[in-house]
């Protein structure tokens, strides 16, 4: 039996203007101005704790302050992350597509679960995806590939395609030995041409069929 997994921002969600909004809401509640989306879109990808690395490296504050900032963050994403979130193009029918042909759908994502959660029922996705893995539900963080590899076995499938957008995504997916489909369209750091994959796509459109491929592939 095969399934999909997705990652979540970058590649289902373009999050980035939640994560921007509650950013700024955090250096304003300290006093601080805030920075630019594009900026803060470049600073997702490896968690939330990266993420406020990034952002104090940003300002040139001190990383003394990372547990307090991670904790104002939290409050002001946890209550909001939805609102200025949107799908990519062609997501939502691809994934009632997948859905409606059986194939077990979990979501493997950096993001911590909760505020996952929230996103996923605000889009009606939370029945679709029977596996939600969240950067705080295992012991490790992708590139890691033990929330990718939890994330299949709660599946309950021994072959899954993993469909991201970064090199995180990537190196995850290669040493958890499994076929990788890379988004074009996402938050990647490094060229696209240097990352592993299987398959690459540029429209959720192209996504049935690169799956149909490399699910026979696999068989
Ligand atoms: O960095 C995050 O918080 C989430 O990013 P991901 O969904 O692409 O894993
Ligand atoms: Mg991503």
């Amino acid at each position: 039996m095969s399934g999909l997994i997705f990652d979540l921002d970058g590649t289902l969600i373009d999050s980035a203007p939640d994560v921007h909004a509650a950013v700024n809401k955090t250096l304003e509640e300290i006093g601080t101005g805030g920075l630019p989306l594009e900026q803060v879109r470049g600073f997702i990808g490896n968690g939330v704790g990266v993420l406020m690395e990034r952002v104090i490296a940003a300002k040139g504050l001190s990383q003394d302050a990372h547990a307090s900032l991670l904790s104002i963050f939290r409050r002001h994403y946890d209550a909001d992350p939805a609102t200025l979130t949107t799908l990519y193009p062609n997501v939502a029918e691809t994934v009632a597509h997948f859905h409606a042909m059986g194939l077990p759908l979990g979501i493997c994502t950096n993001k911590p679960e909760a505020p996952t959660r929230t996103i996923l029922e605000s889009f009606g996705f939370l029945g679709a995806f029977d596996s939600i893995v969240g950067g705080d539900s295992t012991s490790a963080r992708k590139p890691d590939p033990v929330p990718l590899l939890t994330a299949r076995d709660r599946l309950g499938v021994t072959d899954v395609i993993y469909i991201g957008d970064s090199e995180v995504d990537a190196e995850c997916a290669q040493r958890a030995g499994l076929p990788f489909a890379l988004f074009s369209g996402g938050y990647h750091r490094q060229p696209l041409d240097e990352l592993p994959q299987s398959a690459r796509f540029d429209d959720f459109a192209e996504l049935p069929a690169i799956i149909a491929r490399l699910l026979a592939e696999t068989a």
